[in-house]
């Protein structure tokens, strides 16, 4: 399966992001990243449904939504109509995930589950077996920050999960997001990643052009 790679905005420049986003698009990507977090599931704070509104002018590429937030469910229909193409959603947050999940996909969005460090996926079986879930997102740092290092356990859990999946003939695909960068995202393609969410190493140095390049040749891309 071709491996996407997915840059997340939580690392650009708040200051020029349609800059950003824009060279990101003429580098050849095409999901973006989009971190919403309410200051209640995480700590941070950093955009809701009016910013994505606007850069959804600003760009073609795939909106890809992670939801940080305590109330998943009221974001919905709003990242709907901001021109959203996937959602996922963290586990800890719902209270009726199947509901919430199926909202998304019935919106026409692709709707997926992420995943904290400590969170098992075993509880997602009757989700997949319905095939609800579109994606899963393995953690691979706690939830509200760029710039935090890769957990190496993260590794044997997207390799379970692949196994799990294959094993059973689900359909989801497998992201991973934190701590990416030039030195691991090999080992989490060979788990069995395909959709690689990338902060801090795509916007080193303010470099983004140079970035992108350096990850497709490392993946042959
Ligand atoms: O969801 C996130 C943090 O909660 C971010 O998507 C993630 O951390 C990306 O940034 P980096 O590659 O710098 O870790
Ligand atoms: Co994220």
């Amino acid at each position: 399966m071709t491996v996407v790679l997915s840059p997340s905005i939580l690392a650009a420049d708040f200051s020029c992001l349609a800059d950003d986003v824009k060279r990101l698009e003429q580098s050849g990507i095409k999901d973006l990243h989009l971190d919403v977090m309410d200051g209640h599931f995480v700590s941070n704070i950093t955009f809701g449904i009016d910013l994505i509104k606007h850069l959804r002018l600003k760009t073609k590429m795939n909106f890809d939504a992670h939801l940080m937030v305590t109330n998943p469910d009221a974001l919905l229909n709003g990242l709907k109509e901001a021109g959203v193409n996937s959602v996922t959603v963290h586990v800890e947050a719902c209270k009726h995930l199947y509901h919430t999940v199926e909202t998304i996909n019935k919106l026409g969005m692709q709707g997926g589950v992420v995943l904290n460090p400590s969170t098992n996926f075993e509880s997602l079986k009757y989700m997949a077996e319905d095939n609800i879930i579109k994606k899963v997102l393995v953690m691979s740092v706690e939830p509200g920050f760029g710039g935090q290092a890769y957990l190496p356990m993260s590794t044997k859990k997207i390799k379970d999960l692949a196994n799990w999946r294959d094993e059973n003939n689900y359909n989801f695909i497998i992201q991973v997001d934190g701590g990416i960068n030039l030195n691991n995202i090999q080992t989490v393609v060979d788990a069995g990643a395909t959709d690689i969410v990338i902060g801090s190493s795509i916007f080193k140095h303010r470099e983004l052009e140079k970035n992108v390049a350096d990850f497709r040749k490392l993946l042959s891309l």
